[in-house]
Parts: structure tokens; C-alpha cells; sequence
């Protein structure tokens, strides 16, 4: 088996005449939490975009888990095994972070089941929201609508959402997005403990988190990798440092 969960070969993105992803070559190994860092532009959510199903690539092989996944749905693709957030909007605001999991938990075993089996999984959807509850510590807001929460609390809950499918591989788009240090602090952490066990794929702009919450780091620029390693490596990596001008990267 390989040690890859996701492996990306020449992958090529065009919208019209613009190429954007220009021959990408990834391996995303099990079980690790790697970061794709880049300057704005560079191409990032469009990959993201091409991994989960959003996009079709223009060019080159996804393969997920074993299987070829370029140009499949989203659906499809997440019924593999990849699960990726998407900001607040998966959350219905006008649900309570109980209902909203428990969505989530049901969802990916479909909603047409006979009488008994209604019975067995109830239960089971009960454990598993719980579960999740607990494991993002929103115990307490279990009854609080979802939209009254603080925005790192919505963010928490979005997570616990992505987890419900029990996913291989989860994508994270820039999950610190509007928050303050001590927010930033607190779902870093979270994100360092549920994805025990998983492989994460996060961008993320704040260099702080990339490189402590990271075992690898790949450095996207105009579309192509210019560095993947450690995040030591990345950090005196002198293309990286030129391609930000020594800024970022240096925090
Ligand atoms: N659907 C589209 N049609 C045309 N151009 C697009 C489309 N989506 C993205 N682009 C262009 O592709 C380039 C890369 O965008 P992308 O959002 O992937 O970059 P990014 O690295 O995520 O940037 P940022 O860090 O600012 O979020 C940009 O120039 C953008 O305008």
C-alpha cells in the first residue's frame, strides 16, 4: 500500500486562457497534517477546489485512498472519505448545535432505513453526536442556536460537522479567518486534537499556526509547488524566503 492518502500528478487548472495550477505533484502521506502556504493568487483554493470535486482539473491524476478521483462529484468524492469545510455556511443558524450535528451525523448514512434499523441507529446517531459534542467541548451549548454563537464557537462546530463522516482525509480553508489571537490559539489546538489519528490538508495564512500545527508544508507559487518539507526546512528554504520577501515566512 502506499503511504500516500492523496496524491496529486501534474495536475493543471485553466479558466479560458489563464493557467492557474501549473503541474502540481503532491503526496499528502497517512495520518500527517500538511499545510499548503502561498502568496494571495497563488492557486490554493483552486486546488482545493480540484481535490474535493468543485472543479474538474484540466489536466493530470488525483488518486484518493487507491482510487482516481479527478472530475467526480463532490459527493462521491466525500463518500471516500475526504471531508472538507466549508466556512459557516454548512450551519443552519436557526438550529440548535445538538440539531446541527446530529444532522451531520446522520447524513452520511442516508436517510431511508426500515422501522428497526431506525431503532439501532437512532441510538448510534445519539453516540456519535455526543461524541462530537464533546470532542469540540460544546457540551454546554448543546441547546444554543447555532447562529448565537461566537464565530470561533461556529467555527468549532463546523469541524465537528466535518468529522461526522469519519473522514481519511480532512481540507481545512483558512479556518482562522477573522479570528483574534485567543480564538486562533483555542482552534488551533482543537484542530491539533480531532485530527489525531487522520491526515489534515489545511491553508491557512497565519504563519504561526502553519508551522506549529504542521508536519509538512508545501510552498505554492503561481500555481506550482516551489518547496515541500519540514517546517524547519520550509523556513530557511531561500526560494521560500524570496517568493515572500522574507516577511511571512520569518514570524
Ligand atoms: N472560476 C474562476 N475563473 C477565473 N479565474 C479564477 C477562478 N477562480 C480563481 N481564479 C483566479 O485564479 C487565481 C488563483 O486564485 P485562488 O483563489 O485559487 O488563489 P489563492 O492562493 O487561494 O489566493 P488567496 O490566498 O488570496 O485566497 C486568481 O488570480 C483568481 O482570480
Amino acid at each position: 500500500m502506499s503511504d500516500a492518502i492523496l496524491s496529486l500528478r501534474g495536475l493543471r487548472k485553466s479558466f479560458g486562457p489563464t493557467e492557474i495550477i501549473r503541474g502540481v505533484d503532491l503526496d499528502i502521506l497517512h495520518g500527517e497534517r500538511h499545510a499548503v502556504i502561498g502568496p494571495n493568487g497563488a492557486g490554493k483554493s483552486t486546488l482545493f477546489h480540484l481535490i474535493s470535486g468543485q472543479l474538474k482539473p484540466s489536466a493530470g491524476r488525483i488518486t484518493f485512498d487507491g482510487q482516481p478521483i479527478a472530475g467526480r462529484s463532490p459527493q462521491a468524492i466525500n463518500h471516500l472519505g475526504l471531508a472538507r469545510s466549508f466556512q459557516i455556511t454548512n450551519i443552519f443558524p436557526k438550529l440548535t448545535v445538538h440539531e446541527n450535528l446530529r444532522l451531520a451525523v446522520m447524513r452520511p448514512r442516508g436517510l431511508q432505513y426500515t422501522f428497526w434499523r431506525f431503532i439501532d441507529r437512532d441510538a448510534e446517531t445519539r453516540r456519535q453526536t455526543e461524541r462530537l459534542l464533546e470532542l469540540v467541548r460544546l457540551q454546554r451549548r448543546a441547546s444554543t442556536l447555532a447562529g448565537e454563537m461566537s464565530y470561533s464557537e461556529q467555527r468549532s462546530l463546523e469541524i465537528a460537522m466535518t468529522l461526522a463522516c469519519d473522514p481519511k482525509l480532512i481540507l481545512l480553508d483558512e479556518p482562522m479567518a477573522g479570528m483574534n489571537n485567543e480564538e486562533t490559539a483555542y482552534t488551533a489546538g482543537l484542530i491539533r486534537e480531532v485530527t489525531k489519528g487522520r491526515a489534515l490538508l489545511i491553508v491557512e495564512h497565519d504563519m504561526e499556526v502553519v508551522f506549529s500545527l504542521s508536519d509538512r508544508v508545501t510552498v505554492l507559487v503561481y500555481g506550482q509547488p516551489i518547496a515541500t518539507g519540514s517546517p524547519d526546512e520550509i523556513r530557511n528554504n531561500a526560494a521560500v524566503k524570496e517568493a515572500y520577501l522574507g516577511e511571512e515566512v520569518a514570524a
